[in-house]
């Protein structure tokens, strides 16, 4: 488990301020706008960076205190490379492997040869994909328990994100696994997520699991006579159109008692991860 306990970073003008857990055995799909945090959300979580107050817990090991520990359980996956750009990245596989106790340079090789990557040419004469393709592999070759992937398909062909999904479903397929994975692709998340955390400014929006997601936050569509209706405090923002209106509303904050008889007027449907986004940052900005 990854507890994230009142966790203070202080970014140019904004501040990263947050407390969650992530439970164990689920993928976890990050999402926010440019700029919300993610990567710096995850480079903490990594221990790239260091907090100013607060701690990252995982498994019950601190950083500074049992960095081992935790090396040999976490993986990142990142446009900024760990690997040396210099070396091949068989190169890498020897010189890096060695500090990961579950790493398996035959798993790495024949995940590349799978790709369809040269192992023998210095990392920084590959393409950005193939760069990602070197780092993926080598992640899943040292087996972590915890897989971090900041925007990893973002350059990923077509052919090969299907092969990405099959092997994070290879890795999560004993239940004792966990992936999480920042995207700007919602459809990924809707996909291959079981909770979807949304940070915005630094701040976290949602952290739950997608079903309860869709349970709560649910777009309404009809007239907004009977939308402005409902519990103010329940609505997070409206677009009026000509002929109707559409309007997210988080239904934990509804009085039914009340809104009931103006509800029936309008029609509901579970929000998309995209409406959800698109709704909530309209209010905030
Ligand atoms: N080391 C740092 N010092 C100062 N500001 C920083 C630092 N790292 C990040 N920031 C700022 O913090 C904010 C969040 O950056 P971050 O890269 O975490 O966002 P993001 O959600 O990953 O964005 P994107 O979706 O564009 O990748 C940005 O405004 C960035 O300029």
């Amino acid at each position: 488990m990854i507890e994230i306990r009142d966790l203070k970073k202080k970014l140019g003008s904004m501040e990263l301020n947050m407390s969650l857990t992530i439970p164990e055995g689920y993928i976890c799909g990050l999402i926010g706008r440019n700029g919300s945090g993610k990567t710096s959300l995850l480079n903490l979580i990594t221990g790239l960076m260091s907090p100013d107050e607060g701690k990252v817990v995982i498994d019950g090991l601190e950083y500074d205190k049992d960095n081992k520990g935790i090396y040999s359980r976490i993986a990142l996956v990142s446009e900024d490379g760990l690997l040396d750009e210099l070396c091949s990245a068989r190169e890498n596989g020897l010189l890096y492997g060695r500090y990961y106790t579950g790493f398996n340079m035959t798993s790495f090789l024949c995940l590349l040869n799978k790709y369809r990557v040269n192992p023998n040419i210095a990392i920084d004469k590959l393409s950005r994909g193939e760069k990602l393709k070197v780092q993926f592999a080598f992640a899943i070759s040292t087996r972590p328990k915890y897989l971090i992937l900041d925007e990893p398909s973002a350059n990923f062909d077509p052919e090969f994100k299907k092969a990405f999904h099959e092997e994070i479903n290879k890795l999560m397929s004993d239940g004792k696994h966990t992936v999480i994975f920042a995207t700007h692709i919602t459809s990924e998340i809707d996909r291959l997520g079981d909770y979807l955390l949304f940070i915005h400014e630094g701040k976290k929006v949602f952290m739950g699991d997608l079903e309860s997601f869709r349970d709560k936050y649910k777009l309404a569509v009809g007239e907004e006579f009977y939308i402005d209706r409902l519990t103010k405090e329940a609505l997070l923002s409206k677009e009026v159109n000509n002929y109707s209106t559409r309007a997210m509303f988080d239904m934990d904050l509804i009085n039914i008692d009340l809104d009931e008889r103006y509800m029936n007027h309008l029609e509901f449907s579970p929000a998309t991860i995209e409406d959800f986004m698109y709704f909530y940052t309209k209010e905030a900005n």
